[in-house]
């Protein structure tokens, strides 16, 4: 069985003029792959009308060939020669259904922890409906929803069987790449289809609905997802080789900071980058000189209203949480999932994201949107993300050790599908498989407010240059490139004469970021490959 585009119906949802069937054909047409009857409505007008609604379907879905699914109902099933039964966790046991419905029948359940899920595989169910993903409207929750980072330990469950699993819950073509990135588990098990009610039944054109999430959700599983594992291995010089183009690219950005498009002159390399930044008060003035200093152009902007155009221009998204306000999430849920949309990548640096309830809740509403490129912390800031109790952060500052940085930040990068960043005294840098050490920097830049700021600044501006330098970004070598380039340029700005502390420490700083050239990088890199 096929479960990709899983439609669920909901006759209540339909819009005015719409009846049932045509809905359901059109949804067909535009290449719904199982259909399930759950009509709540029906329910109580009694068996009669439910059995009305569940053989007209199964003849319409005869002509596609498609399965036909009976909420619920295990007579109602049986009397239509359905397809299968879902169940919920309320609803009759599998092993029974299973005793009253033919050979070859499949039961899916509902499951919301993954407690549920490893009773649905003991109990040899056919598939899972995880969920609810997000909040929806067709449904009032009884429990809270898992989000998508939640499915990844999900689907970790299923690992090693064959029971299929599909999402469900506030499911829609504008957040399904987001599911898609960021459901996937450590072992690389995806989700076998979607499950879809009021973006395909209350839409106007259903079968454009159907179409355009199908589309989506075969492109995520083709190209985007493809196992870690099967990305080149690259080699400590090949890394650095890498980095080093980069950063040449970036050198010769223009840095004209009212040049509002993006223009690429292959045959110079010299083009120009847009980065559009929501960081925070604290540091803004020091995050933007530092995007000038290395040739990018910053826009400091946070409005909602104005994401989707700004996505347009901008050649990277930089979010960084260190002043975080109600209303600025707003503008950063709508600015990531803009970014992702127009494929341009986004840097998050968490800051002090275990400081508070507030900021844990947003960083985790984030991810749950949007898709990070690469997220940059401290080992308080990641340990808080990834759920570990080892580093803690007081205020925006780390305290304590992670035990074993290495495989932290590997089996984060891994976790999150991104580049994964802890910056220390030494530097840790993974894109779930390889993972490079880091040993360049001077005390200095701890002593100074905003040196993890301006960082995150050259992330997004050597991811930007990465991005248009190939179509599939090396962010790996960007983020080690941004990294070495801040830290030697610290090195340098801490030997200046005119340097007698953190004061003078940041200017001299900034000249270094502007007047650093690849000679220096290839002189200082102290980069070690340690996976
Ligand atoms: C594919 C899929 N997953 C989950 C559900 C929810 O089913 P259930 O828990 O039985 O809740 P109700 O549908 O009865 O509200 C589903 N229907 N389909
Ligand atoms: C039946 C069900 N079970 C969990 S969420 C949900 C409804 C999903 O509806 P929608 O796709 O409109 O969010």
């Amino acid at each position: 069985m096929d479960y990709s585009l899983y439609l669920v119906t909901d006759r209540s949802l339909l819009p005015e003029g719409q009846v049932r069937r045509e809905s359901v054909n059109q949804a067909l047409v535009g290449g719904a792959t199982v259909v399930q009857i759950r009509e709540k409505k029906a329910d109580t007008g009694g068996g009669k009308q439910f059995l009305e609604v569940a053989q007209q379907s199964k003849s319409l879905c005869d002509l596609y060939g498609v399965h036909l699914i009976i909420n619920d109902h295990v007579d109602i099933a049986l009397a239509v020669g359905a397809a299968g039964v879902h169940l919920g966790q309320s609803d009759m046991p599998i092993d029974i259904a299973r005793k009253l419905m033919p050979t070859g029948t499949v039961i899916g359940i509902s499951c919301n922890t993954v407690e549920e899920v490893r009773r649905a595989r003991e109990a040899n169910a056919d598939y899972v409906g995880l969920g609810a993903v997000w909040d929806t409207q067709t449904k009032k929750l009884d429990k809270s929803p898992i989000g998508v980072r939640g499915l990844s330990d999900m689907l970790d469950a299923l690992d090693g069987s064959d029971v299929r699993a599909v999402a469900i819950g506030g499911i829609k073509t504008t957040n399904l790449a987001r599911l898609m990135h960021g459901s996937v588990s450590p072992t690389n098990r995806m989700l076998d289809g979607v499950a879809i009610v009021s973006d395909i039944v209350a839409s106007p054109d259903p079968k454009k609905a159907a179409q355009t999430l199908k589309s989506i959700f075969s492109a995520c599983r083709q190209s985007t997802l493809l196992p870690l594992a099967r990305q080149p291995l690259r080699s400590r010089e090949t890394i650095l080789d890498k980095a080093l183009e980069i950063m040449n690219a970036v050198r010769k950005l223009n840095p004209l900071v009212h040049q509002v498009c993006i223009e690429f002159l292959p045959h110079t390399f010299n083009f120009e980058v847009r980065l559009s930044k929501i960081t925070n008060t604290v540091v803004s003035t020091q995050s933007a000189n530092v995007t000038l200093a290395m040739g990018a152009s910053p826009i400091m902007a946070t409005a909602p209203e104005e994401m989707a155009d700004l996505a347009n221009i901008s050649a990277a998204l930089l979010i960084n949480i260190g002043t975080l306000q109600s209303e600025t999430l707003k503008g950063m849920l709508k600015a990531g999932h803009c970014a992702n949309s127009a494929r341009i990548p986004i840097v998050l640096d968490p800051v002090g994201v275990g400081a508070s309830a507030f900021r844990k809740d947003s960083v985790n509403k984030l991810l749950d949107i949007w898709h990070p490129t690469v997220i940059k912390g401290n080992a308080g800031e990641l340990a808080a993300l990834a759920g570990s109790n080892e580093a803690t952060s007081k205020g925006v500052d780390s305290q304590g050790q992670l035990q074993n940085p290495v495989q932290f930040v590997r089996d984060f990068a891994r976790k999150e599908r991104c580049v994964v960043a802890l910056t220390g005294e030494i530097d840790f840098i993974s894109d779930g498989v390889r993972v490079f050490a880091l040993k360049n920097g001077d005390p200095l830049l701890a002593r100074v407010t905003g040196s993890g700021c301006m960082l995150g600044s050259c992330i997004a501006s050597y991811c930007a240059a990465a991005n248009l330098l190939t179509k599939a970004g090396d962010f790996l070598s960007a983020t080690i490139g941004a990294i070495l380039m801040m830290t030697i340029a610290s090195e340098l700005a801490a030997k200046r004469a005119t340097v007698n502390g953190p004061a003078t420490f940041v200017p001299a700083l900034i000249d270094e970021v502007a007047a650093l050239g690849a000679e220096s990088i290839m002189e200082r890199a102290r980069i070690e490959q340690i996976e």
